[in-house]
């Protein structure tokens, strides 16, 4: 099992927002807290450091991390919004951990018990992906920070693609199909507000 101490947690916050305006995802207002707030209650406390990936707005994002980092420009390579594979990578390369959780900044219902989910799902694999039982989420991951070496051969390669990446190595699936909810995102304002009414009306039905 992995101990706390080895693991490094890490919030994808490095994209446009295109489909929300070109607005930083993360910090859009959310249930009362900024998105990634919701992201990083699912993580803190059970990572050694938390790290938030973000291309923007890093003072903001402080508040709510360890450190905030962005993301690394590959040896002569145009900087920019190279997509969620560069996030990884950068955290891979920025974590003092031989461990990397990753998870997205726009899915404020996963499950509170996602780490342990995470690490028991691992098993002897270097790679673990969250699976709700429909679709793998590529964004939802474990990884063996060792792998930063070959993701950067991959990535000068010109490879974007996450999980054609992650079929390279010995990965496993962590089942999640009991919690096929905790896995909705949002990308426009209209999947936010939808999302907004549905959790908190459900959250508040369980506090009554
Ligand atoms: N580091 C980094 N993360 C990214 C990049 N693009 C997307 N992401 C992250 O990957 C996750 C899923 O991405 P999307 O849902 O497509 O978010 P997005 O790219 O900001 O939104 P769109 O521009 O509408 O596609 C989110 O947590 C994003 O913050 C990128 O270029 N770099
Ligand atoms: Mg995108």
């Amino acid at each position: 099992m992995i101990p706390t101490h080895e693991l490094t947690g890490m919030i994808l916050a490095g994209g446009e927002g295109r489909r929300m305006g070109g607005r930083d995802k993360g910090l859009e207002p959310f249930a009362g807290l900024p998105l990634v707030g919701h992201v990083v209650k699912r993580l803190e406390g059970q990572v050694g450091e938390l790290l938030i990936n973000a291309n923007r707005n890093a003072d903001a994002y402080r508040f709510f991390a360890d450190r905030v980092i962005a993301d690394l420009v590959m040896d002569g390579a145009e900087g920019g919004f190279k997509g969620p594979l560069m996030g990884i990578y950068s955290g891979l390369r920025a974590a003092k951990t031989p461990w990397l959780l990753v998870a997205p900044c726009d899915s404020p219902a996963l499950p509170d018990d996602l780490v342990a989910r995470m690490i028991k799902g691992i098993g002897h694999h270097d790679i673990a992906v969250a699976f709700d039982g429909e679709r793998l989420h590529p964004v939802v991951a474990l990884l063996r920070t060792s792998l930063a070496d070959d993701l950067a051969a991959t990535l000068a390669e010109g490879e974007r693609k996450i999980d054609r990446w992650y079929a390279r190595h010995d990965w496993c699936r962590v089942d999640m199909s009991d919690c096929t909810d905790a896995f909705a995102n949002l990308n426009t304002e209209e999947e936010k507000l939808r999302l907004e009414t549905t959790l908190f009306n459900s959250s508040a039905k369980e506090a009554r």
